[in-house]
């Protein structure tokens, strides 16, 4: 495995050039773009890792199966009264199909989605920040996760497309709390730092019917493990979903940071980062990585 993730890395790392790092929000544009790390993390407890596996970056929208993963803890089945779990087949951030579908979001890995599961946390906990960097802290069992306040600043003062998306949500009501203070949860979340290494372990749970060896956590149910998985696969890379079942074959989760996470259920979880994105604003030369290992290792789910 090890000699594999090596292998992988220097195949793809003539990509990088190839894409482009995320400037819409600022903070993230000044982030180096040559930089690539893989970890692959077994159900056994075996890491491996090559490259820059110990960077850590923002997680963005991987954040999102944290967020939903909080709710159906906390919230259960009542959720999907407020949103579906249907791929988009639109960008991320797209504003035309929650007008044309009455304030409903699709799924909750497009920020629309995600950002009713922040307004429906919202309406759980005291102090949503702080309750999802501990979440995120026991998961990884890494205490010393931070929030990245300057790039979560940097998301609210260019926040007027998805504050957009809020303010057309609350207008058919579907968005229960104050719009800001959402915005400012969600962009709080997306602004995680973590590295490849966090991440695959913090998603290990995924891959080992919803429970967490190191926190000794039951996160979820074995079938509400299977349903987010499932989720992941069809929606989990927005618009280019059909493309990375195609290519990889894995549930999945991107973030504009440039991570992505894959799970092979019952086995390994996997985290890939390299900040240049494709148009769909996922990492392009991860994209290639992941492909790579799940041809040569057989990993697809289908
Ligand atoms: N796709 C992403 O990673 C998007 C997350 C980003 N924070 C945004 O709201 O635009």
């Amino acid at each position: 495995m090890q000699a594999l993730l090596n292998e992988i890395l220097d195949a793809v790392r003539p990509l990088i050039g190839q894409g482009k790092v995320a400037d819409y929000i600022p903070a993230l544009g000044t982030v180096p773009a040559n930089q690539l790390g893989i970890a692959v993390y077994g159900n056994d407890g075996e890491m491996y890792c090559a490259g820059d596996a110990e960077t850590p970056f923002s997680v963005q929208s991987i954040s999102k199966v944290f967020s939903l993963v909080q709710a159906i803890d906390h919230s259960g089945e009542a959720i999907w009264e407020r949103l579906g779990h249907e791929p988009s087949g639109q960008p991320f951030n797209s504003l035309v199909q929650l007008e044309f579908e009455r304030g409903r979001p699709r799924n909750p890995f497009i920020n629309a989605g995600a950002l009713v599961i922040c307004d429906i946390n919202q309406s759980r906990f005291a102090a949503p920040t702080l309750s999802m960097r501990d979440f995120v802290r026991r998961l990884s069992g890494n205490p010393q996760i931070m929030i990245d306040g300057k790039v979560a600043d940097s998301e609210y003062q260019h926040r007027a497309r998805n504050a957009a998306m809020a303010y057309l949500m609350q207008s058919f009501g579907n968005f229960h709390n104050d719009v800001e203070a959402v915005l400012r949860s969600y962009f709080s979340h997306c602004a995680l730092r973590m590295n490849c290494i966090d991440l695959a372990r913090a998603f290990c749970f995924l891959a080992n019917d919803g429970y967490c060896k190191h926190s000794g956590e039951q996160v979820l149910t074995r079938r509400q493990t299977q349903q987010v998985n499932s989720i992941m696969a069809t929606s989990g890379l927005y618009d280019e979903a059909g493309n990375f079942a195609y290519r990889v074959g894995l549930p999945g989760k991107s973030g504009v940071g440039g991570g992505i996470v894959a799970v092979v259920p019952g086995q390994f979880t996997v985290c890939v980062w390299s900040p240049e994105l494709n148009a769909a604003g996922n990492s392009l030369a991860g994209m290639a990585a992941l492909e790579m290992l799940s041809a040569r290792i057989g990993w697809s789910v289908f």
